[in-house]
Formats: C-alpha cells, structure tokens, sequence
C-alpha cells in the first residue's frame, strides 16, 4: 500500500506525524508513506501550491493523507496561488464529491462538550457533504467595479442535477448503513440551487423507500445542531452549508481536533484529512490535537484499504486514551500533539 503523505502547513506536519506513527504500528511493513509538498509549503519552494509532482504522486497512491493547508504568509497572494486552492485543487482533480464527517461524543469527553450532559448525550452522526460543486467552484467569480463605480465581489453559486443525484445517492446509502433516516439540509426557501437540490433529493428518494427522508433549512439545522443534535443520524448537504454546519458539530462533540473526514470519488480513491485547519496560532506549539488526522487514518483504512478490523483497532484506543485520561489543551488538559499520540499507540492492542 502507497500512501501520499500532503503534511502542509501549520500544524499539519505535527498531527500527520502523530497518525503515521499509528498507522505504521498497527499496518506495520504493508504500508509506505510518500511524501510531497503541499499549501503554502508547496508554494514556497515551487512557485505553486498543488505543484504538478504532488498531483501525479496522489493520482498514482492507493490513498492520500492529507493535513492542512493555510498560512498566514500567503493571504495577499491572488487566488489562484493561496494554499487553499491544493486543497480544493485535489477535490477537483481526483472528483472527490463525497466528503464524510462523522461528529460522535466519546462518552469519556462528555465533560468537555460546551453542551449540557443531556443534551450531547448520544450525539453520532454523519454528515455528507457535496466537495465539488456548490459556491466553491462556480463561474463566473471575482470582483469588479458597479454601474456606480463601487467595487464588488461576485460568486456563483451553482448545481446540476447529477451532482445532487451523486451525493444524494451517497447520502441514503450512508444513511441505509445506518439507522435508515436521512435529513437533506438545504436553502430552498430562497435559493434557486437549493429549490433544484430538494426536487431532486426527493426523486432520489423513490429509489430508497426504506429510509426515512426529512428536509431542514441550514438556519434551522444549526439552530437544532447546538439545541438537540442527537435527532439527526445522516446529514447530507452541499459544500457552504457542509463546511460550516461540520465545524459547528465538532464543537458540539467536545473539539475541533477531534472530527476525521474521508473524501472519496466514484472508483473509490479516498483523500483522508481532519476537517479543521492549519491552527496557525498553535502551529509549532505541540498544542495540537492529532486525534482528527489519527482517526481520518482509522478512516483510510477503512473505506480506501478494506482494512475494517484494523481501523477498528485504532478507534478503539483513541477510546481507551481518552478513557485513561489523555487531553490535550483543546480538551482541557495539558499533553502535547506526540504525547497523545503515544497515549493512542500505547492503548493499541
Ligand atoms: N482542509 C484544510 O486544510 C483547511 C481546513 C480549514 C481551514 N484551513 C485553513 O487554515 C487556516 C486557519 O483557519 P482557521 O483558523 O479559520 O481554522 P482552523 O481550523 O485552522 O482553526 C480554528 C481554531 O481551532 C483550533 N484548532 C484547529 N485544529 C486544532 C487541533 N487539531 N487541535 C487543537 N486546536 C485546533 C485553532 O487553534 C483555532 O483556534 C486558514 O488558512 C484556512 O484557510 C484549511
Ligand atoms: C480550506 C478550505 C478550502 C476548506 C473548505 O472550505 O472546504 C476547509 O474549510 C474544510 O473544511 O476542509
Ligand atoms: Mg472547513
């Protein structure tokens, strides 16, 4: 097994170092990491942040584990140069339009949620957000001057039908696996792309008359994420509303450090990253949580290496350290990013 090692910036190299070191202890010699350059990394040596040598590299692997991208340094680059554009990049590239963040309390980090005790309580779910359409890659974009000479920023935000088709067919087979209810989040009230995403939601639906389809406004949804998130089970919405609602339910289940996510295509290649950032205020601090990257490797393992018993495995012993007591300053406590990542390694069994 091959996999693409994309550390990137900030605290990427930190907390993919940490899910390596997981990884080769528990896959042991079937596993070798190839590394790149990647964000603003990238942009650095090569002049581009998803330079041409990474992309072949991730193309050619069984799996990409990725870490962050982001720095400070590059945010009055023009766009087409940011480091977030590998990131987005990647998605486009290898059609990467099915992103999985699951968001579960450990009942052992109950205490750490900002949320009462009875109402995180049960929290497990899975939102499946569309990573390749949406606002994000719409066209036309960019700024210019009005008819009044005043500048303006534009987007689009846009769909088409076999991109909702896609992610919603993913949404009620995740949802199928699961405990058979899905909850379809969307802007249809005002939104023209919303109004087709339900209509064709709810025609995918015919295929599936076994799982129970709800429909929510993404105003609405954040409101019950925060007031009882225990009644969702699958989520499945587009990229803006993903990308904002999975960070909001992260902090429902205690961190940020703590959500994985896999992002796959149709053939199954997978690109595997915590869905936070590159925390460039704690980057080079040993302040970060690895447990995201840690579990977005169990994730690899799992969807992309058929290697069930194995991600198992280290589930578990994120489970068993944060049992005995591992945190660390994210969740209250005082380790740093490699000493939770020996907690995790010495609870493998
Ligand atoms: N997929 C990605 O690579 C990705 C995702 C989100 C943001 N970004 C980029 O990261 C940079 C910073 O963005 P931001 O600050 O809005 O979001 P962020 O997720 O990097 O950080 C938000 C807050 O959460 C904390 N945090 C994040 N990950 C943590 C971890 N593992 N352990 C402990 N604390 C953690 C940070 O310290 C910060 O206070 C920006 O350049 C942004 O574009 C990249
Ligand atoms: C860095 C950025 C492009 C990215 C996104 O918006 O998708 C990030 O926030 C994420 O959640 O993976
Ligand atoms: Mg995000």
């Amino acid at each position: 097994m091959r996999i693409a090692l994309l550390a990137g910036d900030g605290i990427g190299p930190e907390i993919t170092a940490e899910a390596v070191k997981i990884l080769k202890a528990v896959v042991s010699q079937e596993i070798e990491f190839d590394e790149a350059l990647i964000g603003g990394a990238a942009w650095k040596v090569t002049g581009s942040p998803l330079p041409e040598e990474t992309l072949k590299l991730c193309k050619n692997s069984d799996a990409i584990l990725f870490g962050s991208v982001g720095d400070p340094e590059c945010d009055h680059l023009e766009r087409a140069l940011r480091p977030e554009q590998a990131i987005l990049g990647l998605r486009k590239e290898l059609d990467l339009f099915a992103n999985l963040r699951p968001a579960r309390l450990f009942p052992e980090l109950q205490a750490e949620s900002p949320l009462k005790e009875n109402i995180v309580t049960g929290t497990d779910l899975m939102i499946v957000r569309e990573l390749t359409g949406d606002v994000y890659f719409g066209t036309p974009r960019g700024q210019r001057k009005d008819d009044q000479n005043r500048r303006e920023g534009f987007d689009t935000m846009r769909y088409n039908e076999d991109e909702v088709k896609r992610i919603a067919r993913i949404g009620f087979e995740t949802a199928r696996s699961r405990s058979g209810n899905l909850c379809s989040i969307d802007k249809s009230n005002v939104l023209e792309t919303s109004q087709l995403w339900r209509t064709v939601v709810l025609e995918i639906a015919q295929e599936y008359p076994d799982v129970e389809l709800s429909h929510m406004y993404v105003d609405n949804a954040a409101m019950q994420l925060v007031r009882a998130p225990d009644q969702f089970d699958v989520i499945v919405t587009g990229n803006l509303f993903g990308d904002i609602l999975s960070d909001l339910a992260s902090a429902c289940v205690g961190s940020i450090g703590l959500l994985p996510s896999a992002s796959l295509n149709s053939e199954g290649k997978g690109l595997y990253e915590p869905i936070h950032g590159s925390a460039p205020d704690i980057a080079g601090l040993g302040k970060a949580n690895p447990l995201a990257t840690i579990l977005s490797g169990a994730m690899m393992l799992r969807y992309s290496l058929k290697r069930e018993a194995d991600a198992d495995r280290i589930e578990k012993a994120v489970s068993t350290a944060l049992e005995k007591g591992a945190r660390t300053a994210d969740l209250g406590g005082k380790m740093t990013t490699s000493e939770m990542g020996n907690a995790v390694l010495a609870a493998l069994n």
